[in-house]
């Protein structure tokens, strides 16, 4: 009798190499994502998203500085999404990440795949579609993911890609840094809670390089489908085409790239410190038939141990008792990675709903104190919970 093998992993081409083969004029029926009614695309909004003039909130002037936190609290409050204009990364080296990383694509698919991970917590990770391993509908996108920090990684190609990723990161994450500062002591909160709390020393910072080729049938796919960020906040630029789609008010709204700006959103772990009062809010990529189209998202962690929970003084009266139940970044981000997008379900996974949530709540957190520490008790109980 012959023997049985075990199947070969399947090798999913990039969407790269899909979209360059020739004669290509209808799309894979895997890459077709069904039609929601909600799906419809605000054009005529009247108000802007709101804008943030980085070099107030770094300001001396207190006056100043204060009227930027108020504006930026407003902004995540309103949107959850905002600009970020005056904030000293240069322009050279935000193109230079773009270039560097379509330089990164434009390598031949063997070379790529020996950058595809294994694991979602590896380090460099380039891959298709979201989690493709596990994707129904194949998403028209090629990534390539990498941990900045607390280690620094790069692939060893394209060569200029190593320097130019760990200046950026650099400048980058002390932007954001700063921003949460701001979103901190917006709440209320003294302006080092966060960094403090979730150990920013040791936050994850993440470069994610995404790709999404011309598409023959835009309409039917969809490059980034609907969701919210993990971590604390995002800073994505573009290669000044547009694609990005914000709900707002319960519509869609098309994003403009601005030149020389971060467009920054608020993630899901300010939406649990802050309780709720700064929600994640959903935003998804679509596709084209002409550009190539290239972002780079970077979103800011706590550090992968933190355990995050509402900020104590934010739920101290009983009008407003925890939404959320405390959970270590590290397990969130591993649910959140392994699955494909599906609006902001990791997150209300995570939600207390009932008083019986509270109480069970409350057994993690009196186990926790026993115990000495949340990472145990809190591990076993937010995936079964
Ligand atoms: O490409 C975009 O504009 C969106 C990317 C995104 O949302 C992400 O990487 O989390
Ligand atoms: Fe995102």
């Amino acid at each position: 009798m012959a023997a049985t093998h075990p199947s070969p992993p399947l090798k999913l081409t990039s969407v790269k190499a899909l979209a360059e083969s020739p004669g290509l004029s209808s799309i894979p029926s895997l890459y077709t994502f069904p039609k929601h009614t909600n799906d419809e695309v605000f054009s005529d909004i009247e108000e802007s998203i709101p804008t943030l003039d980085f070099s107030l909130l770094t300001s001396a002037n207190t006056d100043e500085r204060s009227k930027a936190v108020q504006e930026l609290g407003k902004a995540c409050q309103d949107w959850g999404f905002f600009m970020v204009t005056n904030h000293g990364v240069p322009e050279s080296l935000m193109k230079a990440i773009i270039e560097a990383s379509g330089e990164f694509f434009e390598l031949t698919e063997e070379e790529k795949r020996g950058f595809e991970g294994k694991n979602v917590l590896d380090p460099i990770r380039y891959g298709t579609s979201f989690n493709a391993s596990v994707d129904k509908i194949l998403c028209w996108r090629d990534y390539l993911k990498i941990f900045q920090h607390p280690q620094f990684h790069s692939p060893n190609k394209p060569p200029v890609f190593r320097e130019i990723a760990a200046e950026y990161s650099k400048k980058v994450r002390q932007v954001a840094r700063e921003i949460l500062r701001g979103v901190s002591e917006s709440l209320g909160l003294e302006d080092d809670y966060i960094d403090k709390t979730l150990n920013l020393e040791q936050g994850l910072q993440v470069l994610a390089a995404n790709l999404y080729p011309p598409c023959p049938q835009p309409e039917l796919t969809m490059g980034f489908p609907a969701h919210s960020d993990h971590g604390l906040l995002t800073l994505l630029i573009q290669n000044q085409i547009g694609g990005l789609q914000v709900q707002h008010k319960g519509k869609w709204v098309s994003i403009d790239p601005i030149p020389n700006s971060f467009l920054a959103n608020i993630g899901d772990h300010v939406e649990i410190l802050s309780n709720g009062k700064y929600k994640s809010v959903l935003h998804r990529a679509v596709v084209n038939n002409r550009d190539v189209r290239i972002s780079i998202a970077m979103p800011h962690g706590p550090a992968l141990d933190a355990v995050v929970s509402p900020a104590p003084k934010l739920v101290e009266d009983e009008r407003n008792p925890p939404a959320y139940r405390a959970m270590k970044y590290k397990d969130y981000l591993e649910v959140q990675q392994s699955n494909m997008p599906n609006g902001k379900s990791c997150l209300e996974s995570g939600q207390l709903l009932d008083s019986q949530d509270l109480i069970a709540s409350e057994v993690i957190q009196f186990f926790a104190g026993l115990l000495g520490s949340t990472d145990d008790v809190v591990r076993s109980c937010s995936v079964a919970l």
